[in-house]
């Protein structure tokens, strides 16, 4: 068994958090090479002398200087590395045979793309990733020979349920037998809440997801179910499969992850824990079945498993990421763009939960209206994502 050295890119993240909990679980099989940060520096100060990573990633020469000056002394540090170029080097870098993409959203995008062209195996947390340029990494994933094992909860559901090559590579085609994709989504924390409240929530009830502890970016997406969106859009790339077969199933309970329906009539789904730790551990050990450190699922406790549609009034942000793929990849680039400004926007109280589809839906129309640019490469996909984000700000201020 080779030992996997591991780059986590956004450990001081929820994801990066659970990740490093894993790893300490398997010193046998894996350590830490490289580490990523970008306000939380005390915490990767903590992190790299915990792990003995050798390298970490800090975004500018005040965090440099913060991580220096927080270093204890005694211990010689670790190379520390700065800027958003640093990030890309370091996914490549000969050190790293395995990379964690847990930056949130677009700004993930090159490292990760990176550490496809380097041919790593690449753990894909960072579903925006694929959302904005999905075509692009897949081809460079196949033309690197990268290996890639998805870790969202439901795409690695769904990985674990399709009929295994034992391989973990990029599929230009669905795989054979498999009529459709069900993936499952809680509904957040408003699922029931009446529809007269949703414009008086704040940010924290947004976070407080019913069954899982994340970032609040993600949390709030899960809250507008523009999650399970960018989900829907993460499945047609990760398993080359037309939207019209990826169905969205309400799950209040979070215990199945996802499912894949057959030819035959047979569905197959994972169940688990609602813990992050069991995805990651199955794309660290993979092919092996390693600890995560996750409890048994009891099932005769939790008595019984519910299944609802969908509602797309309530959760207008879903029918908004249908349509942005049908229409194609320009709209995908602004579904994502402007939703990380309108979350933000969000979550520093300037506009109300319900306006965050409407700064979509606005972006989406300007952008889309415009004459489509050729988005043939990431300078492209950032060109147009930069655009959006200025277009989505504008709105977000006319709302304020
Ligand atoms: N959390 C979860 O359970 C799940 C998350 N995901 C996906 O995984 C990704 C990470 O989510 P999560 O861990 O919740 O997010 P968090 O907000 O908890 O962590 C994000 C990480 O990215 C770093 N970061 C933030 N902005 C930048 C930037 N501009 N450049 C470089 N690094 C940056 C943060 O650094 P710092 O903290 O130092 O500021 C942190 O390490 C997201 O794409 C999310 O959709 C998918 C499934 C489940
Ligand atoms: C843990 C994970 O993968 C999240 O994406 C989670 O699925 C969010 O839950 P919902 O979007 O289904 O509420
Ligand atoms: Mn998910």
């Amino acid at each position: 068994m080779k030992q996997q050295r591991v780059c986590v890119l956004g450990s001081t993240g929820s994801i990066g958090e659970n990740t490093l909990d894993v790893i300490a679980r398997h010193p046998e099989r894996m350590s830490v090479y490289a580490l990523s940060a970008y306000s939380r520096i005390e915490r990767l100060v903590a992190q790299a002398w915990d792990t003995r990573a050798q390298v970490v990633v800090v975004p500018d020469a005040a965090a440099r200087k913060r991580f220096e000056q927080l270093w204890p002394a005694g211990r010689k540090p670790p190379e520390i590395r700065v800027g958003a170029q640093a990030l890309e080097q370091t996914a490549a870098d000969d050190g790293a045979t395995t990379v964690m993409a847990a930056i949130v959203g677009a700004a993930g995008l090159p490292a990760a793309l990176a550490a496809a062209r380097a041919g790593k195996r690449i753990l894909l947390a960072n579903k925006e990733a694929l959302v904005a340029a999905g075509g692009l990494f897949m081809q460079t994933v196949r033309e690197h020979g990268a290996e890639l094992l998805p870790i969202d909860s439901e795409h690695n559901a769904i990985f674990q349920c399709l009929p295994q090559s034992g391989q973990a590579g990029a599929p230009s085609e669905p795989a054979k037998g498999v009529r459709r994709l069900l993936l499952t989504a809680s509904g957040g924390p408003f699922r029931t809440m009446a529809l007269d409240l949703l414009s008086q929530v704040t940010p924290d009830q947004a976070c407080a997801h019913p069954n899982w502890r994340m970032g609040r970016k993600i949390s709030v997406d899960s809250a507008t179910m523009l999650n399970k969106g960018l989900e829907v859009i993460e499945a047609h790339w990760l398993f080359a499969m037309p939207v019209q077969r990826i169905q969205v199933v309400i799950h209040p309970q979070s215990m199945v992850h996802s499912m894949v329906e057959y030819e035959d009539g047979s569905i197959l789904a994972q169940l688990g824990q609602p813990d992050m730790r069991t995805p990651i551990a199955y794309g660290l050990g993979f092919p092996d079945r390693i600890d995560s450190g996750v409890g048994l699922l009891g099932l005769t406790a939790l008595g019984r498993l519910d299944f609802e549609e969908p509602d797309l009034q309530r959760f207008p942000c879903l029918r908004l990421s249908f349509e942005a793929l049908g229409a194609g990849q320009a709209a995908c680039i602004a579904l994502n763009a402007a939703n990380e400004i309108a979350v933000a926007s969000f979550l520093d109280s300037k506009i109300r939960f319900t306006q965050i589809a409407g700064v979509i839906e606005s972006s989406l129309g300007r952008i889309t209206g415009c004459a489509t640019p050729s988005l043939a490469s990431l300078e492209d996909v950032l060109a147009l994502d930069a655009q959006t984000r200025r277009v989505a700000a504008e709105f977000c201020l006319e709302m304020a």
